[in-house]
């Protein structure tokens, strides 16, 4: 059975304002995570791609420290007047300097295919928790803790994997090159060079955790912003029409400017604040060139060089020098990297955030039949589940309300719905029908009581038409078979009747005509160019395909003529179906046996229409 209820709807309050975002063992968590989903395994294509990357890099390296020398070679060479020692030095460098270039690129090329390999693995699992079960409709609804869920999905995870590609190069080198010229520095220094090197480090490191602090809470809340500006012209390019007709262009310039002023002065205050981090940055940059002189001058002062000759100390010096400014380098390198590590810890929280949150909801939705163990799966779940057979919903002492109010919409309701009894649920505006029906389909918890589902969704089951008609984009003939995937039963050319025939009944055939054919595929927006009127036949046409045994059709006919209302509940009927219809016409009563009235305040009655045969249980 599947049971639910006594758990009372949670009210999340939005907290993403008083949470700051940092660079703190929650980023540490998030992103491990996320690493976890990019390397799969040590043979998953990301894993062996940052193989291939840590070996052209270190050969890069190899070739760049031999470029690097070149102009050395070239002042010997030179001040010799050694020709042929120049000639084949000239040759050397022109091979060095292709297989420079050519690695650089192959190290470009690599990133680029890690970034669209990443996007590709962090977007699937993504989309696989979003769309298992009814999260997308939860982390949408009814939490309110996550901003802009589809932004999330679809540009921060691209801008992670951006942003993470361009500092693999430079990060996986770096292990290398620090221990190669710690080594060296140490060598020609003693400790103190390698130890003030690495003390610089820290130091830096750590103001520039002070200065990234608040740009990763600023770049949260800036891509949350963004979406929100984009979120509105969305819906104005959703609803065009609507706000024509309105004549609503000055109030939605007023109200699309107020967003973007919002989100440029967030991104004003970003800019400010990475000031600081970029003076930062500098300022390590700067001082590092200067390191490398006070560390030798140390030695120099404290007289230890003291019975070198001049010749000898400047050389030592220019030796010393170098190798410092190198493993200098390496780590302003990664110091470099902070600007762009602010922006990674920034969409990590976001990723992580919306992961956790999905995570969560995975786990409260128990969203299988404990009976059969079976997850529910609209394609291919026929099987009927445990329970009476004539029946679809067995409701005993159910009451529930929306999820952010205190009172009940209903309260102790026991009914059962059966096969051949028709059922209509009427009631004022907001005394929730249609909420019923979301209890029913556990979209929403119940506050107490049970709901008994003893039948399958889909083709031989339950099919739910909602209020807003819902068109997928594609074709005529994936509207029509929608929410399948594949025409049902594959039965090849004897299905292109059917859709005919039921578009026919529906009375929307010019609709064959309109898009050219079935499987022709339309570039237009099916809201934009179908009446509401058209919407709701399209909707009955897809219920004719789908035939199920149990149809809820939620004010379904509420745009259509009486005349067309009797058509399509007629041919309903024809087909076998069990309505559970929810409206307000009392044109409705008649092809109804049973009437379900939502009074108000909590209280309901069931009566009987045309002497139809009441099954219910309740008083
Ligand atoms: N996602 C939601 N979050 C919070 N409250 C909601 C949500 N959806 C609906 N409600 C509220 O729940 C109450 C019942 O809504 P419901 O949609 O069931 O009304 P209804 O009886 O079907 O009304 P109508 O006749 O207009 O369709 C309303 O007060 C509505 O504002």
């Amino acid at each position: 059975n599947l049971i639910y209820g006594n758990t009372p709807a949670t009210h999340v309050v939005s907290a993403v304002f008083n949470v700051r975002f940092k660079l703190d063992w929650k980023f540490v968590e998030r992103f491990c995570g996320i690493l976890k989903v990019l390397f799969p395994s040590c043979t998953s294509q990301s894993a062996l791609l940052f193989g291939t990357l840590l070996v052209v890099t270190l050969t890069e390296q190899l070739i760049i420290y031999q470029v690097g020398v070149l102009p050395s070679r070239f002042y010997n060479v030179l001040a010799d007047q050694d020709y042929s020692g120049f000639r084949s030095l000239v040759a050397k460098a022109m091979v060095l300097i292709i297989i420079n270039s050519t690695l650089k690129s192959l190290d470009q090329f690599i990133c680029n295919l890690m970034y669209v390999s990443w996007r590709k693995t962090l977007t699937e699992s993504l989309h696989a928790a979003y769309f298992q079960g009814r999260v997308y409709y939860t982390v949408n609804v009814l939490r309110e803790e996550v901003d802009n869920p589809d932004q999330r999905i679809s540009q921060d995870a691209e801008r992670l994997c951006k942003q993470m590609s361009t500092m693999a190069s430079r990060l996986i080198v770096s292990p290398f090159t620090l221990a190669y010229y710690t080594y060296h520095c140490f060598y020609s220094t003693g400790w103190i060079g390698p130890v003030s090197i690495f003390g610089y480090f820290v130091i830096g490191t750590f103001a520039n955790k002070i200065l990234m602090g608040p740009i990763v809470s600023t770049l949260f809340e800036q891509e949350k912003l963004e979406g929100d500006f984009r979120f509105k012209h969305m819906q104005i390019r959703v609803n065009a029409e609507s706000a024509a007709f309105y004549r609503a262009g000055k109030v939605e310039h007023m109200r699309t400017n107020r967003r973007l002023q919002a989100l440029l002065q967030i991104q004003k205050s970003l800019v400010k604040k990475e000031l600081w981090l970029y003076i930062g940055v500098n300022t390590f940059d700067y001082l590092g060139g200067f390191l490398s002189y006070i560390i030798i001058a140390i030695p120099i002062f404290t007289g230890v060089y003291d019975r070198l000759t001049p010749g000898e100390l400047s050389a030592l010096i220019s030796k010393n020098a170098f190798v410092c400014i190198y493993l200098i380098n390496g780590f302003t390198q990664l110091i470099d990297l902070s600007t762009t590590l602010s922006d990674v810890a920034g969409y990590t929280h976001r990723i992580g955030e919306l992961r956790e949150v999905m995570d969560d909801i995975l786990h409260e939705q128990c969203d299988y039949d404990p009976a059969s163990g079976e997850s529910y799966d609209f394609d291919s779940d026929f099987n009927v589940h445990a329970g009476p057979v004539d029946t679809a919903f067995i409701v005993d002492q159910l009451s529930y309300k929306s999820p952010y109010a205190d009172e009940l919409l209903v309260e102790d309701l026991s009914l059962t719905i059966s096969q051949g009894v028709h059922l209509l649920v009427v009631g004022n505006t907001g005394t929730g029908k249609t909420s019923l029906l979301r209890v029913l389909n556990r979209l929403w918890e119940a506050h107490s009581g049970f709901v008994q589902m003893t039948t399958c969704f889909g083709p031989r089951g339950t099919l739910f038409l909602p209020q807003k008609p819902y068109l997928t984009d594609g074709t005529l003939r994936e509207q029509v078979i929608y929410p399948l995937k594949d025409i049902y039963p594959l039965s090849g050319a004897v299905d292109d009747e059917r859709i005919v025939q039921f578009l026919e009944l529906a009375g929307v055939s010019s609709l064959l005509r309109r898009t050219g054919g079935l499987d022709e595929e339309v570039d237009w927006n099916w809201y934009d160019v179908l009446s509401p009127g058209e919407m709701q036949r399209l909707s009955f046409a897809r219920l004719f395909y789908l035939q199920p045994k149990y149809a809820f059709l939620d004010e379904a006919t509420s745009a259509l003529t009486e005349e067309a209302e009797a058509q399509l509940y007629r041919t309903c009927k024809q087909l076998g179906m069990t309505l559970i219809s929810l409206g307000h016409r009392s044109s409705l009563e008649k092809y109804h046996d049973v009437q379900l009235r939502l009074c108000g305040g909590a209280c309901w009655e069931i009566t009987k229409l045309r002497g139809g045969s009441l099954k219910d249980e309740a008083s």
